[in-house]
């Protein structure tokens, strides 16, 4: 991937998108194999409190910051995302991934409609310095028809909600798997209220009405993309040590990830150092996006990461991007903004500037 840099062998540049001009930095990182996290860098924090009183949630709210605000992930338990409902995507994440190359390819991502659907191996590369990422991925976004918030009000929805929402329903084309779209979008419809009371949450940490968010969390960015990463099984470990998804900052407000057994994420620490963010049973990784880094005024940390795999067995992993309504432009928060720290963003509808790196992704594919 990165050119190593010429007076120490055990720093190496790593190259990064951004949303900003050039559309790519590079950070200077440790060469030095990843160390699992500490509790302290990346917490664990029981959510259970989300339903408590005033003081529960603003305790809460203040253990959240406090880790959006330094390593920007954390681990959240007692989240109620139903075990049934994690075990459902990963039966059928399970038998999607071993399907025959062709029915996979029956529901790939169309590049002239949207970059949803399935996507091969070796299909994606998030920077052209990069090798192509070599996890599988199926992946859908939100619609208002999967939104229980809606349901019975469908035909109420805006016209510039409907125009936003990609027409690629070929994603869900028959691929001989019954259950495999309404297993996804129960899970789907799991994260998606723990987003929004995930939010509410942000917003006391911010010191602003907890309310704050909800107008802009009504057609709000919500994708679910599922990854299989292979495993070595009883071959030897040839690709011991590749990256299997390259370095990069998720793009909305919030990420809830679900990872099957195994280690896998590393996440480069403040030190420019990987560490790795191993599955515990019971638990997501939470981490912060750009556009909520953005809204912050940088308070809030939207921090590197990537998957290398290198056991044996299979990796599954469910990431549910949460981002605020597509057509909604959002300026920096008050409560993060003073005389001494003036706003350093303009306001901006964080589909425009999705738009804006994806396109630029793309071209890097071409
Ligand atoms: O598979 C993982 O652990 C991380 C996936 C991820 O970072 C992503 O899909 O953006
Ligand atoms: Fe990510």
């Amino acid at each position: 991937m990165a050119a190593t840099a010429q007076h120490d062998p055990a720093i190496t540049k790593l190259w990064l998108r951004t949303y900003d001009e050039p559309g790519f930095i590079y950070r200077s990182v440790s060469t030095r194999p990843p160390r699992d996290c500490t509790p302290e860098e990346i917490p664990v924090i029981d959510l259970g409190r989300m339903f408590g009183d005033i003081t529960d949630r603003r305790k809460l709210a203040s253990e959240i910051l406090h880790a959006a605000e330094t390593s920007g992930f954390f681990y959240i338990k007692n989240h109620g995302v139903p075990e049934s409902a994690i075990a459902g995507v990963h039966q059928e994440a399970n038998k999607f991934f071993h399907l025959p190359d062709e029915v996979k390819l029956s529901v790939k991502a169309d590049p002239a409609v949207s970059f949803y659907g399935y996507q091969g191996p070796g299909t994606r590369r998030v920077v052209p310095e990069a090798a192509t990422d070599r996890r599988e991925s199926f992946n859908f976004h939100y619609e208002p028809r999967f939104d229980p918030l809606h349901q019975g009000h469908l035909a109420d929805i805006p016209e510039d909600v409907r125009e936003h929402i990609p027409k690629d329903s070929y994603i869900w084309n028959d691929i001989g798997l019954p259950d495999f779209q309404t297993e996804l979008t129960a899970y789907w419809q799991n994260c998606l209220a723990l987003a929004r009371r995930l939010v509410r949450i942000l917003a006391l940490g911010l010191d602003l009405p907890e309310d704050y968010f909800d107008r802009v969390t009504t057609y709000p960015g919500g994708d679910l993309t599922i990854n299989f990463y292979p495993g070595h099984g009883d071959r030897p470990a040839e690709r011991q040590g590749e990256v299997e998804l390259n370095a990069h900052t998720d793009l909305q407000i919030l990420t809830l990830l679900w990872q099957s057994e195994g280690r896998g994420l590393q996440i480069l620490n403040p030190q420019n150092e990987w560490i790795f963010a191993p599955p515990i049973p019971g638990t997501f990784v939470v981490n912060i996006g750009d556009f909520l880094m953005r809204l912050t005024n940088d308070r809030l940390k939207s921090t590197v990461h990537r998957v290398k795999q290198n056991g044996k067995d299979d990796r599954y992993s469910f990431a549910f991007f949460f981002g605020f309504n597509f057509n909604e432009k959002c300026g920096v928060v008050p409560t993060c903004v003073s005389e001494s720290n003036p706003a350093k963003y303009q306001p901006a509808t964080c589909g425009e500037l999705i738009a804006k790196r994806l396109a630029a992704v793309q071209q890097s594919e071409t």
